[in-house]
C-alpha cells in the first residue's frame, strides 16, 4: 500500500504504508507503480518524492514472501521506472532504509537522509544478496571497496557515514520529507542523464583484482560455509567488470541460487525466530504480553570471576548503576582493574566515555541492601550458592529481584532459600559475558511471570537475546551439551582423534570442534561437576567398572586429562598442546594419541575406521533428540528457543538455523531412523533412544518446525 498527495502545487509524494516497517510487499510494490504513473502523467507534478509512514521510510523486501509464491509487480522493473522516469525522484530516509529499501533509494535521483537515520544492504544475514540492482548500483556509487564493505558484512551505517561515502546526497536534523519536497522543487528542471546510477562507470582502485583476492579469502575464512558471502563478493566483482547490463544478469543468477537454497531458508527462519524468543509464555500461561516488568535502576553482581566482571561491564555499559561485591581483597584488586580495561576499550571502540562511574565496588554483601536487583555470579557450588542467597534474602529490600548466573544448578532450590521465592529467577550469561548475545532467564516453579518479564527486560536493554526456559539441569543449553560431549569421547574411545571430530564438526560450521572448545573452556570445569555429580572417581579402584557408571556407558577419558593436571589451554596441555600455557593455538599432540592407544589396549576396545557421517550423526542427532525431550518435558516453549540459544550461545552455524531447525531439514524420519540404528548398537547410551516425541512427530507425517508446536501440545498433554 501506497498513497499519493500533491504538496505545494508541483511535487507528487508518494508514502509507503506498510507497518510496522514500510517492507515492500507486493500491494506496496503494486501501489508504488501505480502512484510513479499517477505522478509522471499529471503535467503540474514537476518532481517525486517518495517516503515511508510513520517516521521509517523502508525495511527492504518483505521476507515473508520469500517462502511462497511471489506475486505483484517485481522489484527490479520497478526500481529501472522510477531511474528512468523524465521527473526527478527524491527518497526523503527517514529511520531505515535496509535491503530493498535502500535499492529502492538508489533508484531514485537524489536521496536525503535524516541524521538518525540508517542505511545498510543486509541481504547477505538472510542468505541473499542486494538481488534488485543493489549489488551494481552501491559500487557505481561509492566505490568498489566500501561496497563491498557493506554489501558482505550487512553492516548498517549512520547517515553520517553515508553522506561521507556519497551513499546519501545531504543529511538533515528537520522535517525530512519537508526538506526534500524543497530540495525536489529546487531540481525539477535539472538534467538528470547523470543521476541515473546504472549509467555511471564502476569506479576501481588499480589494484582492484588483489582487492577482490582478498576480500574473498577472508570471506571464505569467516563464511563458515555460508555460500551468500561469496555470491555477494561475486556480483560485486560483475560490477566491477562488466556493463551494467551483463553485471544484472550475473547478479539474477546468482541470486536465484541463493534465493532457493537451503541456507536461505534457514537464515529467513532464525530472522523471524529471534523475533518470536521475545513471545515468551511459560507453562503456567504467563505470557509476554500479560506480564508487565518493574523498571530496574540500580543492580548488583555478587562475586568478581570472569563471569561477575563481564556481567558488571554488560550492565554499566548499558547505563546501569552497578554495586559490584566480590569478598577475597586480592580477587577485588584484580576485578577492578580488569573491569576499568574492559569499560575503557570498550568506550574506546565505539568512541565514547567509559562508564567507569557506573559502578561502585564493595566486599560486604550488606553494600547491596537498596538494589532492586542482584545477580549472583560465584563459584557453581550449591553449598556456597545456597548461602549467599540467604545472606541476600535477609539483607535486600522484599521486592529485590534474586537471580543466579548458574549455568545448570537446580534455581528452585535457591528460591527456597529466600523470603520472596517468587522473585528469584536464572539469569545464565555466556562467556564473556559482555560480549556473547545469549542469556537464558530460566524460571523456577516458584517464579512468578513479574520476575521473568522483569529479567527478560533486562537483558534486552543491556543488548541481549533472552530466552526464556524451564528449570532443569542444565537447562536448554548445557543440557543438550552432555549428550553431544558424551558422543565426542565414546568416538575417541572407539578410534577417532580429537583432531579428525573437531575437522568435521568446523566443516559443519562451528566456529570451534567440541574438543578444542572444550581446551578454551578448561576441561577442570565439567570435572569439578562430575565429582560432585559422584561420575568421576577420584580413585579409579574404588569399585565401580571404569567405563560404566550409573547404569549406562560412561567415558572416563576427560578425567584420566584432569588427574594429570592437563585442563586445556590454561595448563598448555589438554586434548592437544600449546606452546605454552595461555596459548591459543592447538597443535596434535603425539602423547594423547599414545595415550588413546594404550586406553584403548587396557579396555580392549578395538579402534575402526570412524568417518564423517558417523561423527556427524552421533553427535548431532544425539543433541537433537535431547532437543525434542526438552520441548517434551515443556523446558523450552518451541522449537526456535532452542535454535536462538544454539546459534548465540554454542557457535552454531546460523546459516543451518539451529539444532532443530536442521533436524527438519535432514529429515525427521531420517533423524529417527539413525538414531535407531545408532541405539541399536550402543543400547547402553540412553541418549541415542529416540524420544517420544521425535517419533510423534514422524507418526504425524514430518509437520514443519513452524506446527510443531501443535503436536507438543498434544504429546505434553498425554503426560
Ligand atoms: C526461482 C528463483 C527466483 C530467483 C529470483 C528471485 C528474485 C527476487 C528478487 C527479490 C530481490 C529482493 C532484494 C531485496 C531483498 C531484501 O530486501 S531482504 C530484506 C532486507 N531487510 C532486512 O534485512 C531488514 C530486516 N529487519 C530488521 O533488521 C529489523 O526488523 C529493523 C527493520 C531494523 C527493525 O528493528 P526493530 O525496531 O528492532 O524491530 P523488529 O522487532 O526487528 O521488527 C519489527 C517487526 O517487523 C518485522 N520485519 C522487519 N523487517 C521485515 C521485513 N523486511 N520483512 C518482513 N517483516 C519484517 C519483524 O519480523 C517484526 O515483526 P514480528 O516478527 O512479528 O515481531
Amino acid at each position: 500500500m501506497a498513497q499519493y498527495t500533491r504538496v505545494s502545487g508541483s511535487v507528487g509524494l508518494i508514502t509507503l504504508q506498510s507497518p510496522p516497517v514500510n517492507a515492500l510487499s507486493a500491494a506496496v510494490r503494486q501501489g508504488i507503480v501505480d502512484l510513479m504513473q499517477r505522478a509522471l502523467s499529471e503535467p503540474e507534478v514537476k518532481s517525486v518524492v517518495i517516503c515511508g509512514q510513520n517516521g521509517i521510510f523502508c525495511g527492504g523486501a518483505d521476507i515473508k514472501e520469500f517462502g511462497g509464491q511471489m506475486s505483484g509487480p517485481p522489484l527490479i522493473p520497478m526500481i529501472h521506472a522510477i531511474e528512468a522516469a523524465s521527473k526527478p525522484v527524491v527518497a526523503a530516509i527517514e529511520g531505515i532504509a535496509l535491503g530493498g529499501g535502500l535499492e529502492l533509494a538508489l533508484g531514485c535521483h537524489y536521496r536525503i537522509a535524516h541524521s538518525k537515520a540508517r542505511v545498510g544492504l543486509p541481504e547477505v544475514t538472510l542468505g541473499l544478496l542486494p538481488g534488485a540492482g543493489g549489488s551494481q548500483r552501491l559500487p557505481r556509487l561509492i566505490g568498489v571497496p566500501a561496497a563491498l564493505d557493506l554489501i558482505t558484512t550487512g553492516r548498517h551505517v549512520t547517515a553520517a557515514e553515508a553522506l561521507k561515502f556519497g551513499l546519501v546526497d545531504q543529511i538533515t536534523d528537520h522535517n525530512t520529507v519537508n526538506v526534500a519536497v524543497k530540495f525536489a522543487q529546487r531540481v525539477a528542471d535539472q538534467p538528470l542523464d547523470a543521476r541515473r546510477i546504472s549509467t555511471h562507470p564502476c569506479l576501481c582502485p588499480s589494484d582492484v583484482a588483489v582487492l577482490f583476492e582478498e576480500v574473498m579469502q577472508r570471506v571464505r575464512r569467516t563464511a563458515r560455509g555460508a555460500i551468500a558471502p561469496i555470491a555477494c563478493v561475486q556480483a560485486v566483482r560483475a560490477a566491477a567488470t562488466l556493463p551494467y547490463n551483463q553485471g544484472m544478469e550475473r547478479e539474477r543468477e546468482l541470486m536465484a541460487t541463493l534465493f532457493t537454497s537451503g541456507q536461505a531458508r534457514a537464515l529467513q527462519y532464525f530472522f523471524f525466530a529471534q523475533r518470536a524468543v521475545g513471545r515468551w509464555s511459560m507453562p503456567s500461561g504467563a505470557r509476554w504480553d500479560t506480564s508487565k516488568p518493574r523498571p530496574v535502576h540500580k543492580a548488583a553482581v555478587i562475586g568478581l570471576g570472569t563471569m561477575g566482571r563481564g556481567i558488571t561491564v554488560a550492565l554499566a555499559q548499558a547505563g546501569f548503576s552497578v554495586v559490584a561485591v566480590e569478598t577475597q581483597e586480592k580477587q577485588l584488586m584484580e576485578a577492578k582493574q580488569a573491569i576499568s580495561g574492559m569499560l575503557e576499550r570498550g568506550a574506546k571502540r565505539r568512541g565514547v566515555a567509559p562508564a567507569l562511574d557506573k559502578i561502585n565496588y564493595g566486599r560486604n554483601i550488606q553494600s547491596v541492601a537498596d538494589v532492586d536487583l542482584v545477580i549472583e555470579a560465584v563459584f557453581e557450588d550449591m553449598a556456597l550458592k545456597k548461602k549467599v542467597f540467604q545472606q541476600l534474602s535477609a539483607v535486600c529490600k522484599p521486592s529485590t529481584f534474586l537471580c543466579s548466573n548458574t549455568s545448570g544448578l537446580d534455581i528452585d532450590q535457591l528460591a527456597c532459600q529466600t523470603r520472596n521465592p517468587e522473585l528469584v529467577v536464572g539469569m545464565h550469561f555466556f562467556a564473556p559475558a559482555h560480549v556473547m548475545k545469549l542469556l537464558e532467564v530460566v524460571y523456577g516453579p516458584k517464579s512468578s511471570p513479574l520476575a521473568v518479564a522483569t529479567a527478560m527486560q533486562l537483558g534486552k536493554k543491556i543488548g541481549k537475546v533472552s530466552v526464556a526456559v524451564g528449570n532443569c539441569r542444565g537447562f536448554v543449553g548445557n543440557r543438550m551439551l552432555k549428550p553431544y560431549l558424551e558422543q565426542a569421547l565414546f568416538l575417541l574411545e572407539e578410534g577417532a582423534t580429537p583432531e579428525f571430530v573437531d575437522q568435521v564438526l568446523e566443516e559443519f560450521g562451528f566456529a570451534m570442534g567440541v574438543f578444542r572448545m572444550s581446551d578454551l573452556s578448561g576441561l577442570d570445569v565439567g570435572w569439578k561437576v562430575r565429582l560432585a555429580d559422584g561420575l568421576a572417581m577420584p580413585d579409579p579402584t574404588m569399585g565401580q567398572p571404569t567405563r560404566l557408571r550409573q547404569g549406562r556407558r560412561y567415558s572416563p577419558l576427560g578425567d584420566l586429562l584432569c588427574e594429570q593436571g592437563r585442563f586445556g589451554q590454561k595448563t598448555g596441555r589438554g586434548w592437544y598442546q600449546y606452546d605454552k600455557p595461555g596459548s591459543q593455538v592447538a597443535k596434535p599432540d603425539p602423547w594423547l594419541h599414545s595415550f588413546l592407544d594404550e586406553y584403548r589396549a587396557r579396555h580392549a576396545l578395538v579402534a575402526h575406521r570412524i568417518d564423517h557421517q558417523e561423527v556427524l550423526e552421533r553427535c548431532l542427532y544425539s543433541m537433537i533428540n535431547e532437543g525434542f525431550r526438552i520441548l517434551e518435558d515443556g523446558i523450552a516453549a518451541g522449537p526456535e528457543d532452542i535454535d536462538v540459544i544454539y546459534v548465540f550461545g554454542y557457535s552454531w552455524p546460523r546459516h543451518r538455523g539451529g539444532p532443530m531447525f536442521y533436524a527438519a531439514t535432514v529429515g525427521l524420519n531420517k533423524v529417527l531412523e539413525r538414531l535407531e540404528h545408532y541405539y541399536q548398537a550402543h543400547p547402553d547410551v540412553p541418549s541415542l533412544q529416540p524420544c517420544h516425541l521425535l517419533r510423534k512427530l514422524v507418526a504425524s507425517g514430518s509437520p514443519p518446525i513452524q506446527k510443531w508446536r501443535e503436536v507438543i501440545k498434544k504429546v505434553r498433554s498425554q503426560l
